[in-house]
């Protein structure tokens, strides 16, 4: 079984006395700049102008130009778009004091060799296995989301110590921290989103609300069925597991999902996963996305399935599930 640290077998000291710069105030960037700020650790923010730069501000960090914020560090956590991190790598690159600590939430581009840092500074990776706000919610209750850690190289000596505390910073250890490579991370993470988190969820979700609407049934007890009971169902798997989840359920839901589910998500699916997952390893998925990063539209994307049915549908549910009491 792999090793998974927690909370008290992983100090903060190797932080203390250290200025960590967060470049990117976004999803992770505000979340992880906060959870290491609520630790106690001294935290500064790099950000262009603009909303990101002034929400940083509004939320009392000292916020610097990109550049200036990584002189003025010993850690920093590099946590702009994967496709951004490139572009802005100079800037970074030219202020990079050596003996320092560079961080990174998803090993894509070091990965793919999209940049390659001086020898003289730390390659680490502390990697939430969540979204961020998920980051920031958890650690707000008291509780924190996994992580895995790993380090590509150790130039100071301390790398494996530093992303083991910041982990801990952000509340990750009270979850459980693994210890990765970069490709593992890189490779499961790209996997995991595409098949199962982010891609084969909402196409699970789609199909089955499709269905039950093609055969003439509300497109709101399609939704309460397909998408908001989905969320309830996933609770318990998360909380109990599989077989604790059929525990909970209806002996006939019971029967019904062991004898139907996996004539649906069948062995097909699963070779057409492998196929998929093998575009990632191969690095043929990274090549596609490069390139559609220069020349496609995400937003044209997103506009399949934001125009969506289920998406008018969720809009009136969620006003009512969501109102303020
Ligand atoms: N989003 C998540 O929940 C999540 C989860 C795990 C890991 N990660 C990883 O975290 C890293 C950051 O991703 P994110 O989703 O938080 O990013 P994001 O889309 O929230 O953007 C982060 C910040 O980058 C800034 N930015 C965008 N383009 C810029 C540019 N050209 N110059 C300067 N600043 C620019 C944005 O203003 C924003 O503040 C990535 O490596 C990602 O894979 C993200
Ligand atoms: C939150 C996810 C999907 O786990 C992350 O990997 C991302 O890329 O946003
Ligand atoms: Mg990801
Ligand atoms: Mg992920």
């Amino acid at each position: 079984m792999a090793k998974i640290y927690t909370d008290n077998e992983v100090s903060l000291d190797p932080l203390k006395g250290k200025r960590i710069a967060v470049v990117g105030y976004g999803i992770q960037g505000r979340a992880q700049a906060l959870n290491l700020r609520d630790s106690g650790l001294d935290v500064i923010v790099g950000a262009r102008k603009g909303s990101s730069y002034d929400l940083a501000k509004r939320e009392g960090f000292d916020v610097f130009p990109i550049g200036e914020a990584v002189s003025r560090a010993d850690v920093i956590l590099y946590l702009l778009p994967d496709m951004v991190q490139p572009e802005v790598w100079g800037e970074v690159e030219r202020n990079l004091r050596d003996g320092s600590t560079l961080d990174f939430a998803h090993g894509f581009t070091i990965h793919y060799g999209l940049i390659r840092p001086k020898e003289t500074v730390d390659i680490v990776m502390v990697a939430p296995k969540a979204p961020g706000a998920a980051v920031r919610e958890e650690f707000l209750r008291g509780r924190g989301v996994p992580a895995l850690v790993a380090v590509h190289r150790d130039a100071t000596g301390e790398a494996k110590a530093r992303a083991l505390a910041l982990a801990k910073g952000i509340g990750a250890t009270r979850a459980g921290v693994i210890e990765t490579t970069f490709k593992e991370e890189t490779e499961t993470d790209l996997i995991g989103e595409q098949l199962v988190l982010v891609g084969g969820l909402m196409e699970l979700i789609t199909k089955g609300w499709e269905t039950l609407v093609e055969m003439g049934y509300q497109p709101e007890v399609a939704y309460f069925e397909a998408l908001n009971e989905a969320k309830l169902i996933m609770d318990l798997i998360w909380r109990y597991g599989m077989k604790g989840m059929l525990e909970r359920v209806s002996v006939t839901a019971r029967y019904g999902g062991l004898t139907v589910g996996n004539k649906v998500i069948d062995e097909e699916v699963k070779r057409k996963m492998r196929t998929y997952a093998e575009r990632v390893v191969s690095g043929e998925f990274t090549k596609e996305w490069l390139k559609f990063y220069k020349e496609g539209n995400i937003e044209e994307l997103m506009k399949r399935i934001g125009e969506h049915k289920i998406e008018e549908t969720g809009r009136k549910i969620r006003e009512i599930i969501f109102r303020e009491p």
